[in-house]
C-alpha cells in the first residue's frame, strides 16, 4: 500500500474569510468558519523528491474523504506522479509531482471536496486566464497554471513549480535570512507590479501572505557578508529574487461602484477597513503588501499571531503604526460607533469600554500590545520605512495605491541596465 506523504503544516495564523459581495462578481471565496491555520512544520527540503512517510498526514482527521490524502507514487489526471508534499491550506493540498509526458516537475493543487467551501471549482483557472488574456509581460509574476482535471473527485489544478515561499524564507529555510536589502527591494518591486496588474483587470487578490507568495527558484551563492560584529561570515543569497504570486483561489473581480463587503484575508495581513466592518476595495491589497515587504525586514510576523480578536488587532495596528486618521476615526465612529474615542488625536477604545481591565484577558492583551514597538523603531531604511507607511495607511483612502508605490523612491536604488 502506497505510503501517505508527509505535508508542512501550518499553526496558529488564524484564518477567517467570509465574503458577501455588493459589487463584485468573478470567483468570490466560500463562506468558511473562523479557524486557526496549521503552520508550517519546520523548514522542507523542496529539493526533496522522494516522499516521506508518516502515520499522522495532515488531511486524516474527521472527514478523510473530503481531504486528498496525498500518497507517494499516486498518478494524479492519469499523467503526473506524486513525489512528495508541499503544503496543506484551506482550500487545498498542494503536492509536488512529475509530469510523465514532459518529465517537468510540477506543484498540484488538490482541492479539498467540501461542499461548504467549494461552490465554484475552476474559480482559480477563471483568473489565471483573465490574467492571460491581459497580455501583459507581468503575467510572469503568477504561478503559470498548466492544466487541471479530476483526480478521485477531487479537482485538481496543475502549477508551475515554486522551490519554496517567502515564509519558508522568514521561517529559516536554507539559511537565506536575512535577505539582503536588493533583494527585499526587487521583491516588494515585483510584488506591487503584479498586484498593479491585477488591480487594472479589477481584480482583487485579497490573500497577500507570505505563504501566497513563492520563489521561481532556490539557487544560491556563497557571499562573504560583512556582519559588523564579526567580520566577514560566509553567507547563501539567492541568485534570483524572481517572485510567483500564488492562489488566486480568493481573488475578486470588482465592478460597479469597486466595492465588496465582508471578511477577506487573513489574520496578520487584513486591512484595519476589514476588521472594521467596512466596505472594501483594492487597497486592502496594498495594506498586505506593506505587511509582507515589513516581514522582509524584520524577519517575523508583524502582528503578533497570539493576538485575539478584532479590537485587540486595531490597537495593536495603532501601536506599531501610530494614530489612526482622525477623519477617518470619525466616519467609522458614525456608521459603527464605539472602536474610537477622541481627545487631542483618535484612540481605539482597548479594552472596550466597560470591560475590565483586570479581567485575565486583558491583562494579557495589554502585555502584548505594550511590547510592540512603533514600525519607525524596527525598519532602519528611511525610504523603505516611508514606503511602508504609505502601503500600512490605516485610511484605505490615503493609502498608496499601487501606481503610487510603483513610483516610489524606494525603488530608486534598483540598478537598471541597459543591455545594448
Ligand atoms: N505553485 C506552487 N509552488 C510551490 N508551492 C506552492 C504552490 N502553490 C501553493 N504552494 C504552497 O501550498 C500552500 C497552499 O496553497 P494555496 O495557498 O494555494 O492553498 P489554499 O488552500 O488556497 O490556502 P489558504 O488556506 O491560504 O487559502 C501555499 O501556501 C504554498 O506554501
Amino acid at each position: 500500500m502506497p505510503a501517505q506523504l508527509q505535508l508542512p503544516r501550518r499553526q496558529h495564523v488564524k484564518v477567517q474569510r467570509t465574503l458577501t459581495l455588493a459589487a463584485a462578481s468573478g470567483h468570490a471565496p466560500r463562506e468558511r468558519p473562523q479557524q486557526r491555520r496549521p503552520r508550517m512544520l519546520a523548514a522542507r527540503s523542496p529539493t526533496t523528491t522522494s516522499p516521506t512517510t508518516t502515520s499522522d498526514p495532515p488531511s486524516s482527521g474527521h472527514n478523510g474523504q473530503r481531504v486528498y490524502m496525498a500518497k507517494a507514487s499516486d498518478v494524479i489526471m492519469g499523467r503526473y506522479t506524486v513525489r512528495g508534499g508541499i503544503g496543506f491550506g484551506m482550500y487545498g493540498t498542494v503536492v509536488r509531482a512529475e509530469d510523465n509526458v514532459t518529465g517537468t516537475i510540477v506543484a498540484i493543487k488538490v482541492l479539498h471536496r467540501d461542499d461548504d467551501l467549494h461552490t465554484d471549482d475552476g474559480g482559480e483557472e477563471r483568473m489565471y486566464e483573465k490574467i492571460l488574456l491581459g497580455c501583459n509581460p507581468h503575467v510572469t509574476l503568477f504561478a503559470q497554471v498548466f492544466g487541471s482535471g479530476n483526480h478521485n473527485g477531487f479537482h485538481c489544478i496543475v502549477f508551475e513549480l515554486c522551490h519554496c515561499t517567502l515564509y519558508d524564507v522568514i521561517q529559516g529555510y536554507s539559511g537565506l535570512m536575512p535577505l539582503p536589502a536588493t533583494h527585499i527591494v526587487e521583491i516588494a518591486y515585483q510584488l506591487v507590479k503584479g498586484v498593479q496588474y491585477l488591480h487594472s483587470l479589477h481584480i482583487v487578490h485579497t490573500d497577500i501572505k507570505l505563504d501566497n507568495i513563492g520563489l521561481k527558484l532556490q539557487d544560491t551563492v556563497k557571499i562573504q557578508w560583512l556582519d559588523p560584529a564579526t567580520g566577514f561570515l560566509d553567507k547563501k543569497v539567492l541568485v534570483t529574487s524572481q517572485i510567483r504570486i500564488l492562489d488566486l483561489g480568493n481573488a475578486v473581480e470588482l465592478q460597479g461602484r469597486g466595492v465588496a463587503h465582508g471578511r477577506i484575508g487573513a489574520f496578520g495581513y487584513r486591512a484595519p477597513e476589514v476588521v472594521l466592518g467596512l466596505p472594501w476595495s483594492y487597497p486592502v491589497d496594498c495594506f498586505g503588501m506593506g505587511c509582507v515587504i515589513a516581514e522582509l525586514y524584520l524577519g517575523h510576523n508583524l502582528f503578533n499571531p497570539d493576538i485575539e480578536g478584532d479590537r485587540e488587532y486595531l490597537a495593536a495596528v495603532e501601536r506599531l503604526l501610530g494614530a489612526f486618521p482622525a477623519d477617518f476615526a470619525r466616519e467609522v465612529e458614525i456608521r459603527h460607533p464605539g472602536h474610537f474615542s477622541f481627545s487631542d488625536k483618535a484612540s481605539v477604545e482597548f479594552p472596550p469600554l466597560g470591560t475590565l481591565l483586570a479581567a485575565a484577558d486583558y491583562v494579557e492583551a495589554m502585555r502584548r500590545l505594550e511590547r510592540i514597538q512603533p514600525l519607525a523603531a524596527l525598519v532602519h531604511n528611511a525610504l523603505g520605512f516611508d514606503f511602508l507607511c504609505s502601503l500600512l495607511c490605516a485610511d484605505p483612502v490615503q493609502r498608496a495605491t499601487t501606481e503610487t508605490a510603483a513610483k516610489h523612491k524606494y525603488f530608486d536604488s534598483m540598478i537598471t541596465v541597459d543591455w545594448n
